[in-house]
């Protein structure tokens, strides 16, 4: 099948023609298209590629489920996404990576790339199978036991190590758990004092972004640093850049545009992990992301049922929907940047902190992946309009700028008129 399209802003700048062949690659022409889509005045981005979801199968399928959110992420205008290994059971292990893998590929809406547990269990103790994940068929490079910390600096130090061998990253959920107490649920301040909620403090978060680029460069290896949430943090990212220390970090687009007040009217909906924090954070993010120190937008998609989101605020569950908005999100948080900057932070840059390759460029050879977008229009979000099984969505009621209009995967059309295709 091939297709053409028509007349899109190429990375937002002049107007051009892409085509793609039947094998799905960009060429530079197809003389008679089996379909042709008519992207006047839509930008063209390369489809995105998150770093971050949960996905929750195995496990809790009540939630999401693997095709549920890879209709949830082409809706978003993603290409790829990291299925992180928080799962039950947890994906430590070569057979539970190409399980996901293999259920990613029948549902075959985006490229579905397993990140590996980086201990057993996520229990910090004993390091997961990261050499036969990585040597698997599913070819893992991210190990990650995001929803927490590796908080030994030890198992940190051997996981680090490890991972060199074969170009792998870890990717922290940096939060060190003597300062973030079991009970804690919010950001420790001015807020939490008020509303009478445990906190913890940004210092919990950055005690370890220092000490993991601290290994990073004592190992020679590569640390990322995931859903980075705090001015501290972005101040140790920039030294460390600046130092030449191999260190990379994510940040998600919530943490751009959410903050602490929202907690006043206690709804869960905004409670998430790392939590949202107060506006001086948010600025400090915005221009850590727009100056290059953070590298990369993810979204930490985090699907909640209602029976484990539905309670009082320090029960509730952590987490919130992500994929269907993020685009939109960055475009109404950071209205300056660039298109092409845009392409950066959410395709190429994390395809390359992930090791994917065809993903995150338009050029000619390149495997077709797309996003079409409107990029002023506006859309008040309804969360019983979202794909995902899950209804926790922050942004409900909220006017967010721009809309993903179509989405290409590998030459296919995976949505079409902002509808799954
Ligand atoms: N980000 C979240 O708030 N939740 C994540 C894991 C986590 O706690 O980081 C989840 O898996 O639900």
């Amino acid at each position: 099948m091939t297709l053409k399209i028509t007349g899109a802003l190429v990375l937002g700048e002049q107007a051009g023609d892409l085509y793609v062949d039947d094998s799905g690659v960009l060429v530079d022409e197809v003389l008679s298209p089996d379909e042709t889509i008519d992207a006047d005045g839509l930008v063209a981005l390369p489809g995105l590629v998150d770093l971050h979801t949960h996905l929750r199968e195995p496990g809790r399928e009540d939630a999401e489920t693997i095709l549920s959110g890879s209709r949830a992420a082409a809706m978003g205008g993603y290409a790829a996404v990291l299925a992180m290994a928080n799962t039950s059971p947890v994906t430590d292990t070569a057979e539970a990576a190409l399980r996901v893998l293999d259920l990613g590929r029948e549902a075959g809406l985006v490229h579905v790339q397993p990140v590996g547990a980086v201990t057993r269990g996520l229990a910090g103790e004993e390091l997961a199978e990261l050499g036969l994940m990585a040597r698997s068929r599913a070819a893992v490079r991210v190990f990650s036991d995001d929803g927490r910390c590796v908080h030994d600096a030890r198992v940190m130090r051997r996981a680090l190590e490890y991972v060199k061998a074969f170009g792998g990253v870890v990717s922290q959920h940096a939060q060190d758990p003597t300062l973030a107490g079991p009970s804690a649920c919010c950001h420790e301040g001015e807020v939490s004092g008020r509303l009478g909620l445990p906190g913890w403090p940004g210092v919990a978060e950055e005690v370890i972004v220092a000490r993991d680029v601290m290994l990073a460069r004592h190992t020679g290896s590569r640390v990322h640093i995931a859903h980075v949430s705090t001015a501290g943090s972005v101040e140790v990212l920039r030294w460390a850049k600046a130092q030449g220390i191999d260190v990379t970090a994510e940040v998600t687009p919530h943490h751009l545009m959410l903050t602490t007040d929202l907690l006043t009217g206690y709804d869960p909906t905004f409670k998430v992990n790392p939590p949202l924090r107060p506006d001086e954070d948010v600025e400090a993010l915005r221009e850590a992301l727009a100056d290059g120190t953070i590298d990369a937008v993810a979204t930490d998609h985090a699907p909640h049922a209602r029976h484990d989101k539905e309670h009082a605020f320090v029960d509730a569950a952590f987490g919130m929907l992500g994929l269907e908005t993020a685009l939109a999100v960055v475009r109404t948080a950071l209205p300056d940047l660039a298109w092409a900057d845009i392409a950066r932070v959410m395709s190429a840059a994390p395809a390359q902190i992930a090791g994917l390759e065809g993903f995150g460029s338009l050029d000619l050879g390149s495997t077709a992946h797309v996003v079409l977008v409107e990029p002023d229009a506006t859309v008040t979000v309804d969360r019983g309009a979202s794909v995902s099984l899950s209804r926790n969505n922050p942004w409900h009621g909220r006017t967010l700028r721009s809309r993903v209009v179509h989405t290409v995967y590998g030459g296919r059309v995976t949505v079409r008129d902002g509808a799954l295709a």
